[in-house]
This record gives structure tokens, C-alpha cells and sequence, in this order.
């Protein structure tokens, strides 16, 4: 049975969970049932290999409650929901929620299996995903040559084993949780659980005292670093209790015997955020402030950014790198508000034959690739910089001397280009 794939069932009523544990087994599945939703949350962690099938009316922690437990856990776990008679707006609330599906009771049998085929092979791509991504290394590196990406790049071995907190300042999708990831695998703590909360969605009853309960998500970081997304987005009264942590370091805070955690927070806010923070949170975590440009202050970095995600996406899709030339010069162009995110499902929409076919050369090697790419991006900067050499190197974001080295490297008329700009 051990090569079965799991799913979890949680089913409050002893006869229907140990019929529906027998249907599953039957269709071929590795069942682990649960009684009740406290239970199940314990034992559900977010690499759980298999979908979750829960009844939603349970006494204690509903079916609905679970759900948002766990998709804060891990939002690519597909949740099906079992609902009675009364429940069915309270589903749909849910599927909108991102809960996977909802049968109501009775079921059908057949529609269950086939519910529970479709959710585990979603679970296993998603899974394999991750595990290519971890293997191809494209969370471990941080792209890019412009001078500010370069200056956070040469920080990380720095910061890996300092003790301070840090916030993190950016634009959505510049990649400060990527930073603050390669700064926790770079130190001691990489060997402990790098824990994120997302601040600005974190259900209410994980917000409460359950936060730092002693088996909650801060006692879990213990020895690792306290991811904080959207900081500047937690309501007042999550700050309060953040600021409360971060001063005393410990859990069970009301407890006679609080437990002390050793944690590093890391701090990820908007542009601009630290306005919405506490200052007395602030404070404490800006140990090192740092800043993560968006793509807009450093156009130099879409050429090398965007190739090296469509050849992670072929990798990950087992397809042939699509030509560049066309699609990599509109990419030079773009505006890319979401930032890097954005670039990397642009590569992503290509690669899947989603975006209209790139007229480059096919056969083209991918060091090739990424010069064409490079050349359009620096005569577009010269275009839009009306010839100025200056503008053209602070809208492509990289040194001076690194933007006539290339100019050079890749045979760019410059006079040329600057005539044409100009006139
Ligand atoms: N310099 C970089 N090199 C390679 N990949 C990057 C880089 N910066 C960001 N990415 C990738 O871009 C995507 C978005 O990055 P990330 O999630 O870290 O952004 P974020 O700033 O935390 O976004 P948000 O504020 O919206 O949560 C991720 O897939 C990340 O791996």
C-alpha cells in the first residue's frame, strides 16, 4: 500500500468515514482518515502528497475552518468538500475561497473517486513542480547585473548568520521573499523551517492567541526565520501582537512558563510601508532596512531575467526553448508592474504556446537568444532616452562602463543609434 496515493478524510461520523475509507482503498488510494478537523490540521503539513476530503459540519473545527488552515499551510492543497443538506452557499463561499470541489451528501460514490482521481493528480503536478524547481535551482539563484541587484546578491552571505531582523521594502513581485529565502538557506537557520505568514490574509483564528500558541506557526519557525508577507497590510491588532513577539521572543506569552524562541524575522512591505507599521514594530525589525527596485528601475535586467525563465519553463514542460528574438524584444519594452512575477508568467504563457509565436530563429542557441534580447533592450533604451547615453544607462539600470562594454560586445552602432534617436 506504499505505493498507493494518499488522501486524507476527515468525517466526524464513525459509519460514513469507515465506508467512504473502504471506497477509496478500493479505488486504490492510501486513506488516512481523521475523526475530527483539529486532528486532521495537526497531522496535515504542506507537503502532504495527496488531496484532503473533509466533511464541513464537524463539531469543533469545521470543515470550512480546515480548509483555510490548511490552504494557509500550503494554497496548492486541494481541499473537497463534503456538505449537508443547509450548506451548500457556505460551499460555494468556499470554491470561490479556493477550496478544489464540494460533493453534498448523499454522495455518489463514483463521483467522489473520480473527484478524488482528478485532485491527486493535480496534487502530484503541483508537486513535481516544486520538486523540478527545487532541482533546476531556479529559487537559488537572484538574476540580474544591475548594481542594486548586485549589491543585495553580494549581501546574502553577509546577512546569513548576522543577528538582526530585517524588512525588506518593494514593489509586488520584485522577489523579497526570494531574498529573504536564499538569506535563510545561506546561514545555520537554512537547516530550520523558513516559515511565511502572510499578514495580509492570515485567517482569524490564526491571527488570535492560537499565533503564538506553542504549537503555532512562531513556535514552529523556532531556530529558522519568521517569514512576515504584507506586513504593512496586518490589521492593527496583528501588529500589536507581532510587535509584543518580536520584543519578548517568546511563546505561550500568558503562560507561567512562556517558551523562549530563537527566530529571525525577515519583514517583506510595500513600497512605502513602513508609514502603515507601528513604529515601535518597526523599530525592531529594521535591524537592516533593504530595498528591492522594481523592474522599472532596472530595465538591463528583463533581457537576462526573461531568458533564464522561459528556459526554466521548457525545462519544467519538457518543450524545446522557444525562439526569443520577437518575444524578448516586446519583453525589452515592456512596463511588467507585476515585476519580476509578471515576466516569469510571461515566459511561462510562451513556452506553453499561450502567447503568439516569437519570429525568431529557430535553432538559435540560448546564449544567442539572450544577446538578440540584450540588443534590443539597449537600442530601445537609446530610443526612449532621445539618444542621451546617461538616460539610456539609468533606464537599463547597469554601470556605465557595463553598458559600453556590451554596446561594443554586441556590435551596436552607437553614433548610429543615437542619429536615429535623436532625429
Ligand atoms: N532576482 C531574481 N532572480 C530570479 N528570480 C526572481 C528574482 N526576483 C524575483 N524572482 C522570482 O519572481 C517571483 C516573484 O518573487 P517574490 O515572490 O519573491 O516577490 P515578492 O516581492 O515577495 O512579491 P509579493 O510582494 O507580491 O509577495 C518568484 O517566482 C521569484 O522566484
Amino acid at each position: 500500500m506504499n505505493g498507493d496515493p494518499p488522501v486524507a478524510l476527515v468525517e466526524d461520523d464513525a459509519d460514513l468515514r469507515t465506508a467512504t475509507a473502504q471506497l477509496l482503498a478500493l479505488a486504490g488510494f492510501a486513506v488516512h482518515p481523521f475523526a475530527d478537523g483539529a486532528t486532521a490540521a495537526a497531522a496535515i503539513d504542506a507537503g502532504f502528497a495527496g488531496p484532503v476530503v473533509s466533511d464541513v459540519r464537524m463539531p469543533g473545527v469545521s470543515g470550512i475552518e480546515l480548509f483555510r488552515l490548511l490552504r494557509a499551510r500550503d494554497a496548492e492543497l486541494p481541499v473537497i468538500l463534503v456538505t449537508g443538506h443547509g450548506d451548500v452557499a457556505m460551499a460555494v463561499d468556499a470554491l470561490k475561497a479556493g477550496a478544489w470541489d464540494f460533493l453534498s451528501k448523499p454522495f455518489d460514490g463514483e463521483a467522489l473517486v473520480a473527484a478524488v482521481r482528478r485532485a491527486a493528480t493535480a496534487r502530484a503536478l503541483a508537486l513535481e513542480n516544486r520538486r523540478l524547481r527545487a532541482v533546476a535551482g531556479q529559487e537559488a539563484t537572484w538574476v540580474g547585473e544591475s548594481a542594486e541587484i548586485a549589491r543585495l546578491r553580494a549581501m546574502i552571505p553577509l546577512l546569513a548568520d548576522a543577528a538582526l531582523d530585517l524588512v525588506i521594502e518593494g514593489e509586488t513581485g520584485t522577489g523579497k521573499e526570494l531574498f529573504a529565502r536564499l538569506v535563510h538557506r545561506a546561514g545555520a537557520r537554512g537547516r530550520h523551517r523558513f516559515q511565511p505568514i502572510d499578514c495580509a490574509a492570515l485567517p482569524a483564528e490564526l491571527a488570535g492567541p492560537a499565533l503564538v500558541g506553542r504549537h503555532g506557526p512562531i513556535a514552529r519557525a523556532h531556530r529558522g526565520t519568521l517569514f512576515l508577507d504584507h506586513l504593512d497590510r496586518a490589521p492593527a491588532e496583528l501588529q500589536h501582537r507581532l510587535a509584543l513577539f518580536a520584543e519578548r521572543r517568546v511563546v505561550a506569552p500568558d503562560e507561567r512558563e512562556p517558551d523562549a524562541v530563537d527566530v529571525r524575522i525577515v519583514a517583506a512591505i510595500g513600497e512605502g510601508g513602513r508609514e502603515r507599521i507601528l513604529p515601535e514594530l518597526y523599530h525592531r525589525l529594521a535591524g537592516v532596512p533593504l530595498r528591492v527596485p522594481p523592474l522599472s528601475e532596472r530595465r538591463g535586467d528583463i533581457p537576462l531575467l526573461f531568458a533564464g525563465f522561459v528556459e526554466a519553463a521548457a525545462q519544467r514542460h519538457r518543450r524545446a526553448v522557444p525562439a526569443l528574438a520577437e518575444a524578448a524584444h516586446r519583453a525589452a519594452r515592456g512596463d511588467w508592474p507585476g515585476n519580476v512575477r509578471e515576466l516569469e508568467l510571461a515566459a511561462e504563457r510562451l513556452v506553453l504556446g499561450l502567447e503568439p509565436a516569437a519570429a525568431g530563429t529557430p535553432g538559435e542557441t540560448l546564449p544567442q537568444r539572450v544577446e538578440a534580447f540584450e540588443r534590443a533592450a539597449i537600442r530601445e533604451a537609446i530610443a526612449a532616452a532621445g539618444g542621451e547615453v546617461a538616460r539610456a544607462v539609468a533606464l537599463l539600470g547597469i554601470p556605465r562602463e557595463t553598458f559600453y562594454y556590451r554596446v561594443k560586445r554586441l556590435g551596436i552602432d552607437l553614433k548610429a543609434e543615437r542619429r536615429n534617436a535623436a532625429g
